[in-house]
């Protein structure tokens, strides 16, 4: 079950205060472009988030760098109800991982999203 607040996972406390082995992987969410998201538990206070996972390679690959920059900037400072935030972000040598809030209801999400659209 979601917690009543999310751990200490704001975006001040992000970057690499996280690894991997803070978290607990459930199943596929689904898959963008470049990346696949996960259902997954923090283990510590078992809030439930959505792990993005990208791979760096593609990352290079496509020459992202600067537009996934302008995502976790912009997904950073918005603060609204439809808005999923960004807790978080960590790496490894070969993935980036962003902890996002979890949509509890994927087509609701997509809807949302695609309506976000301008
Ligand atoms: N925070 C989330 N909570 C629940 N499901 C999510 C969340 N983020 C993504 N998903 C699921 O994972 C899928 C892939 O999301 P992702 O953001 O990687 O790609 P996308 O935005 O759909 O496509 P693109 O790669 O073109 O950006 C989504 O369509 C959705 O079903």
């Amino acid at each position: 079950m979601v917690g009543p607040e999310p751990p200490k996972l704001t975006p001040e406390a992000s970057k690499k205060d996280w690894s991997i082995s803070d978290f607990e992987i459930g199943r596929p969410l689904g898959k963008g472009k470049f990346g696949r998201v996960y259902l997954t538990r923090e283990i510590k206070s078992k809030y439930i988030v959505a792990l993005k996972v990208i791979f760096k390679e593609q990352i290079e690959k496509y020459k992202l760098h600067h537009q996934l920059r302008r995502e976790m900037e912009i997904q950073n400072a918005l603060r609204h109800p439809n808005v999923l935030r960004l807790y978080g972000w960590f790496d490894d040598s070969e993935r980036i991982f962003l902890i996002l809030e979890y949509a509890h209801n994927g087509e609701l999400f997509k809807e949302l999203r695609e309506a976000g659209h301008f």
